[in-house]
């Protein structure tokens, strides 16, 4: 008779295909049978029945900081975060980390801690900077999974925002490597000299600051590196997008055979400039939150097929630095959220807007893992990594500052209350977050 390892029964089986009921076995890592009352023995036996098995989600939008700004957020603590969240992989961003992952030194130092840090697979971004094009064929060759540039100034003094002509260079030798350019796309010109009136007229609301970033920059900032794309012929990856209307670009452009992907995150499906009004600092990102309609529509984008992924841009800092008094303009821009990305898809989306759990899935495992390479994750099905995350679709519970497992435990989802509990996360075919703990400890720390 088979033995392996652990054995999932009668759990509801979810892959962007079809939800069926059945067993899951594995062993040495990996899913061996996927099945109706599979035979064997196991060292351990886990009954999933009533329960719903999805792939582990991958994060393809996280800044860990790590190293040298681990006071904002950590490897250890992030990584957490996610496994708590049913998030089995990430994929970190080049930058938020001193030294940023701009040549192969800085990535061997980042991949080594999290080697040692990590709970669950950590992947890498390499960064597009005006100084490092030289350095773009080694970072590939190590195995950074694309390339990540800002059009916009990123808030962070040793990771400089692209200009045209960087562009363009970087992205025909990200093309001949055979990678492809992540943006965060929002124009300079428009959010600076925007900002500037606002502020010298005295303007510094929650509203004043999303009105000084509109939409249309980000469409300007989209539609320009479209046409850079499209000269040079460079696969491009556009992050966070908070619009429909951003969307909508992108969508045109796929019709006529642009190789181009879009994501968006959990706060544009979720929050709105009265959260930001409400909240404060916490809710603080760029792009802003947008009003109501905004994200009604967003959905619609969601439900017609027209976003590739959903990831978090989980960009945390100290309370401090998200405490704003008064002016808008000033306060750290990013939101903590990466352990709530399938809490929120779950509850605004499957409950409230009937998105089916197969596109969750998709949007949040098989598409990140087929657009990034990872040939072994993103699904559940015989030979593939067991990485899953196990959720109760019954199980309601009120965000807790205490439930986090970040640095900082504060986000604009404290308080919310989500419909949709993750039980179980399994990564490589170990149990590292089970009923509200984390079970993995690292050997090496
Ligand atoms: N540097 C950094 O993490 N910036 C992020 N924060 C945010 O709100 N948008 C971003 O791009
Ligand atoms: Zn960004
Ligand atoms: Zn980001």
């Amino acid at each position: 008779m088979a033995s392996f390892d652990l054995i999932i029964k009668n759990g509801q089986i979810v892959t962007e295909d079809a939800i069926v009921q059945g067993d899951i076995a594995i062993k040495n890592g990996k899913i061996a049978a996927v099945g109706n009352s599979l035979e064997g023995n196991a060292d351990k036996v886990i009954d999933a029945k009533g329960l719903h098995i999805l792939p582990g989600l991958i994060d393809t939008h996280v800044h860990f900081n790590e190293p040298g700004r681990t006071e904002w957020e950590g490897l250890e603590t992030g990584s957490r975060s996610l496994a708590a969240g049913g998030v089995t992989s990430f994929v970190d961003m080049p930058l938020n980390s001193t030294p940023p992952t701009i040549n192969k030194k800085n990535l061997d130092l980042k991949k080594s801690l999290a080697e040692e840090k990590s709970i669950v697979n950590p992947y890498f971004w390499g960064g597009l900077v005006p100084e490092n094009i030289d350095d773009l064929k080694e970072l590939h060759e190590n195995g950074v999974l694309g390339f990540k540039a800002f059009m916009s100034p990123s808030g962070i003094a040793d990771f400089s925002n692209v200009d045209d002509e960087t562009i363009f260079k970087g992205m025909n030798e990200i093309t001949s490597v055979g990678s492809f350019l992540a943006v965060h796309a929002e124009s300079t010109v428009i959010c600076d000299q925007l900002a500037q009136k606002k502020q010298k007229e005295g303007k510094t609301s929650a509203r004043d600051f999303v009105e000084s970033r509109p939409i249309i920059s980000e469409i300007e900032a989209v539609r320009r590196i479209l046409s850079y794309a499209e000269a040079t012929g460079c696969r491009l990856h556009i992050v966070h997008a908070s619009s429909r209307k951003v969307v909508e670009i992108i969508e045109e452009a796929k019709q006529r055979g642009v190789n181009i992907t879009v994501e968006t995150c959990p706060h544009y499906l979720s929050l709105t400039v009265k959260d930001l009004e409400e909240k404060g600092g916490l809710a603080k990102c760029c792009p802003p939150l947008r009003d109501e309609e905004e994200v009604e529509d967003l959905w619609v984008a969601v439900a017609n097929g027209e976003i590739d992924v959903i990831a978090s841009d989980h960009s945390p800092a100290p309370a401090s630095m998200k405490k704003i008094e008064g002016n808008f303009f000033e306060g750290w821009g990013g939101i903590s959220g990466a352990q709530s990305t399938l809490n929120i898809l779950l509850t605004e989306g499957y409950f409230k807007r009937n998105i089916p759990l197969e596109k969750i899935v998709a949007l949040t495992a098989t598409n990140p893992a087929k657009l990034f390479g990872l040939s072994n994750k993103g699904t559940i099905a015989a030979g593939y990594d067991a990485d899953l995350a196990i959720v109760n679709l019954d199980e309601s519970f009120e965000l807790k500052e205490e439930d986090l497992f970040y640095r900082h435990q504060h986000s604009p989802y404290v308080g919310m209350t989500f419909k949709g509990k993750v039980k179980t996360t399994i990564v490589n075919g170990e149990i590292v977050f089970d009923n509200g703990h984390i079970t993995k400890e690292l050997t090496n720390a």
